[in-house]
């Protein structure tokens, strides 16, 4: 069955398989067909088997006629080699020949005959014997082809297996690729979606755009009114202030007396905030009538009463410190007798309701720089601080050894601006930093580390330089916010002074004399605080 099988599908599926050689083989099986295929088809063997067995049986009956026709001519009958079974004794050819010898010495016709007939099958039997060889060869060859198709068979499953797997795998695939194509086409989905909302947003995008170009348009146009207005305001204002006092404005300021209460010598009308009233009692010349109680009136541009809080002192200054930064020189002057309070209106105390006049100035200059920041100004702020002592300046913001203490001078520069020479320009950013250089300032003081019994004050004088550019506009301004402790300058008359000390005040005098005529000409503004010690 397997050689059958074998055959078959050499016949006719893997005749293109074979090799030039085993063409050829099977093409000569072919032309000997009839006599072997069945033979080869049956058994390996076989053939060779089927052929001799009628070679023999040829054979076998040759030699039986040869022994059998003996006896028909006269020959003793004896059993015949055809008649003897197979293997048993039979007589010797020889004795046979001899046999036949004795009745003759010349050959038969037949004899001859038959031994023609032996040779004819021998050399039949060499053909046999040549084609089985050739088939044996053709076999081999067969077995070889055999052998290579069995290895085509296995690598042809091999094929299958890898093609089976290969089929899965790209089943897999397939499964992988239509789940992607499904997510695709979910993205795609979602990508218009998002596509047809970004559309709508670029559009409403672009009318933002537009309106935020018209808003920006009209910002400007607002920014050239606004910028007009606040040139108005300032020409306004300081017409304002000029009209209201000629430049300059003397307020009096009472303070409380130690224990909380009010002096019955100073009387302020109910009906008037500009007007004082100080009574002084006259003793009688003669001693026979009483002591007689004078009043004296004095008026200011406004007076403030002992009640009056740091608050609505500088409400009355913060004009003019709006001024200074319009780009006009402002002075304030704090005048009056020792403890009627000249140190703690300009300067104050540390917490936010005592805080004095610098410092609240100093916070509204700060404010209304950054708010006029908004308008294209940008300031930059400089303080010095200076006592004045027996015509002598000393700088209170100085920090280094007290040896080697500078000397100044007073200069007026070519733009007729007053300077002093050695002196420490700060410059400040935030009202802590002012903070911090007033109470530098007081550390500096000489009378600040003497017992204050036994020291006697010295004018003092804060500067603020104010400079503002709005480059936006080529505009700029320039000015100084001058803040002044007049401390001591009352005593000449009052406490007879004499030597060194007169001449302090007198010096004071002198100066405040030169300071007020050079501020006049720079168009200083100027306010006097008179304070009063109520006795
Ligand atoms: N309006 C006021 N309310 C409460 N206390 C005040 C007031 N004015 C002054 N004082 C207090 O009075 C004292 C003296 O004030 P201050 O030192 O300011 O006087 P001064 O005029 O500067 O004196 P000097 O000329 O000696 O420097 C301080 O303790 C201060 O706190």
């Amino acid at each position: 069955m397997t050689s059958k099988r074998v055959l078959t599908s050499s016949n006719s599926e893997n005749s293109q398989f074979m090799a030039p050689a085993e063409k050829k083989m099977r093409r000569e099986q072919d032309v000997h067909k009839p006599q072997a295929a069945a033979t080869v088809i049956g058994h390996r063997q076989a053939p060779v088997v089927a052929t001799r067995a009628p070679l023999s049986a040829s054979t076998r009956t040759a030699g039986a006629a040869t022994v059998a026709i003996g006896p028909s001519r006269g020959v003793s009958k004896r059993p015949t080699a055809s008649a003897a079974p197979r293997g048993a004794a039979v007589p010797k050819p020889s004795a046979t020949t001899k046999t036949v010898g004795v009745g003759g010495s010349r050959r038969k016709p037949w004899d001859l005959k038959g031994k023609n007939r032996v040779s004819q099958l021998e050399k039949q039997v060499e053909q046999q014997k040549s084609q089985i060889s050739k088939y044996e060869s053709q076999l081999e060859a067969l077995s070889q082809v055999r052998q290579e198709l069995e290895k085509v068979s296995n690598d042809k499953n091999l094929l299958e297996k890898e093609l089976s797997n290969l089929e899965q795998k790209y089943k897999v695939m397939e499964t992988l690729r239509d789940s992607q194509e499904t997510e695709l086409q979910t993205l795609k989905m979602k990508l218009s979606v998002q596509e047809s909302s970004m559309n709508r947003l670029q559009s409403s995008l672009r009318d933002r755009e537009e309106e935020v170009h018209s808003l920006k348009e009209t910002v400007a146009e607002q920014k050239e009114e606004l910028h007009a207005g606040e040139m108005e305001r300032r020409r306004l204002h300081n017409t304002i202030q000029e009209l209201k006092a000629r430049n300059i404005r003397v307020f009096c300021r009472v303070r409380p007396l130690v224990n909380g209460g009010f002096s019955k010598h100073i009387q302020l009308p109910a009906s008037d905030d500009k007007s004082i009233v100080l009574a002084k009692t006259e003793e009688s010349h003669t001693g026979k009538t009483a002591d007689t109680q004078k009043n004296y009136n004095f008026s200011f541009d406004k007076v403030f009463g002992p009640h009056a809080s740091q608050q609505e002192i500088f409400e009355e200054i913060s004009l003019l410190v709006q001024s200074a930064l319009d780009g006009y020189n402002v002075c304030v002057f704090a005048y009056g007798q020792t403890g009627s309070g000249k140190t703690y209106t300009m300067e104050g105390d540390e917490y936010d309701d005592t805080r004095g006049v610098i410092p609240r100035a100093v916070q509204q200059v700060f404010k209304a720089g950054q708010k006029l920041a908004t308008q294209g100004w940008e300031f930059t702020f400089t303080a010095s601080f200076v006592e004045i002592y027996n015509e002598t300046l000393r700088d209170l913001l100085y920090t280094g050894k007290a040896s080697k203490r500078p000397e100044h001078e007073i200069r007026k520069t070519a733009n007729n601006e007053v300077t002093v020479t050695n002196l420490t320009y700060e410059k400040v950013y935030t009202e802590d930093q002012v903070q911090g250089l007033i109470t530098l300032a007081k550390e500096n003081r000489p009378q600040h580390r003497r017992p204050k019994m036994t020291a006697h004050p010295a004018p003092s004088v804060f500067q603020l330089h104010i400079e503002g550019v709005n480059s936006g506009r080529d505009v700029t301004c320039k000015s100084t916010l001058c803040l002044v402790d007049l401390a001591g300058s009352e005593r000449m008359v009052k406490s007879q002074s004499q030597g060194d000390r007169f001449k302090e005040m007198t010096a004071i005098n002198s100066s405040l004399s030169t300071w007020a005529s050079s501020s006049l000409r720079l168009r200083t503004r100027r306010a006097t605080f008179h304070t009063e010690t109520p006795s």
